[in-house]
C-alpha cells in the first residue's frame, strides 16, 4: 500500500507538471466521467467538482426536472453559469456533463482550468452497462426514451445508436482534449490509475487546439 508521504510526492509530481493544477474530465453521456473522476481525485488527492451535481444543487432539483421545466436551453444556461463560476478553482478534478463542451465559452473556460481528459468509452460499452439500469436511464433526459423499449436487445441497440449519434455531434470537441483514453471492461479505479500514469508519463498532447 502506498504511504501518505509517497502519495503526496506523486501528487505534487503530477501537479508540478500541469500548468494549472486541475484535471478536467470530458466525454460522452454516461461514459463514466463521474465514477472515474471521483476515483481520480482520490488517487491524486484532489478535491472534486461535478458540474451536474452543482447544477442540481443550485437549482434545487434534479436534471430531468430542469429539462422538463426549463428545456435544454435553460439547463445549458445554468451549466454555463456554473462553469464560469469555476474560474478561480485550483487543485480539483472537474467533472463535466457530456454536453458541457458544446458552447465555445465553456470549452475555453475549461481549457484555462487545466488539462482536459477525454474518457472515450465506446457507445456499445456504455449501452451494455446501462441497458438494465432503469434509474440511470430515467435520470438522463437524453436517454430516458430507452426505458419504453421492453426488449433488452432492442433497447441496447437503441442506446448504442443514440449514444453514437450524440457523439458524432460532439466528437470534434472531445478530440481537442490533451489526453484521451478508452476504458472498456476495466474498473473505474483502474481507469483512474491509467489517467494518473498518463499524466505522470507526460502523455499530454500539447498540439491540441482549444
Ligand atoms: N468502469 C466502469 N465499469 C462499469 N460500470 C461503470 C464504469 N464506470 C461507470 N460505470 C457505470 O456507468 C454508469 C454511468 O456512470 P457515470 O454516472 O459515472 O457516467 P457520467 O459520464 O458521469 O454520466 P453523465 O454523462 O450523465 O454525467 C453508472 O451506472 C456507473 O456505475
Ligand atoms: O449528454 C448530455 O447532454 C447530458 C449529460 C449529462 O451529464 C447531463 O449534463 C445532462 O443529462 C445532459
Ligand atoms: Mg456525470
Amino acid at each position: 500500500m502506498e504511504s501518505k508521504k509517497s502519495k503526496n510526492k506523486v501528487r505534487s509530481k503530477v501537479l508540478n507538471r500541469l500548468s494549472v493544477p486541475n484535471v478536467i474530465i470530458v466525454g460522452g453521456t454516461a461514459s463514466g466521467k463521474s465514477t472515474v473522476g471521483y476515483q481520480l481525485a482520490k488517487v491524486l488527492e484532489l478535491g472534486v467538482v461535478d458540474i451536474d451535481d452543482e447544477i442540481e444543487r443550485v437549482a434545487a432539483k434534479p436534471i430531468h426536472e430542469i429539462f422538463r421545466d426549463e428545456g435544454e436551453v435553460g439547463f445549458r444556461d445554468q451549466e454555463s453559469a456554473i462553469i464560469k463560476s469555476l474560474t478561480p478553482i485550483r487543485n480539483h478534478v472537474i467533472i463535466t456533463g457530456a454536453g458541457a463542451i458544446e458552447r465555445d465559452e465553456n470549452w475555453e473556460t475549461l481549457g484555462r482550468l487545466g488539462p482536459i481528459v477525454w474518457l472515450a468509452t465506446p457507445a456499445a460499452e456504455v449501452a451494455r452497462r446501462l441497458v438494465m439500469k432503469h434509474d440511470e436511464l430515467s435520470k438522463r433526459p437524453l436517454l430516458a426514451e430507452a426505458v419504453r423499449i421492453e426488449d433488452r436487445v432492442e433497447r441496447e441497440k437503441y442506446l448504442t445508436a443514440k449514444l453514437d449519434e450524440m457523439m458524432e455531434r460532439r466528437r470534434h470537441r472531445y478530440e481537442g482534449a490533451e489526453l484521451t483514453l478508452s476504458c472498456s471492461y476495466v474498473t473505474a479505479e483502474t481507469c483512474a490509475q491509467f489517467i494518473k500514469s498518463m499524466l505522470l508519463d507526460n502523455k499530454l498532447n500539447d498540439d491540441k487546439a482549444r
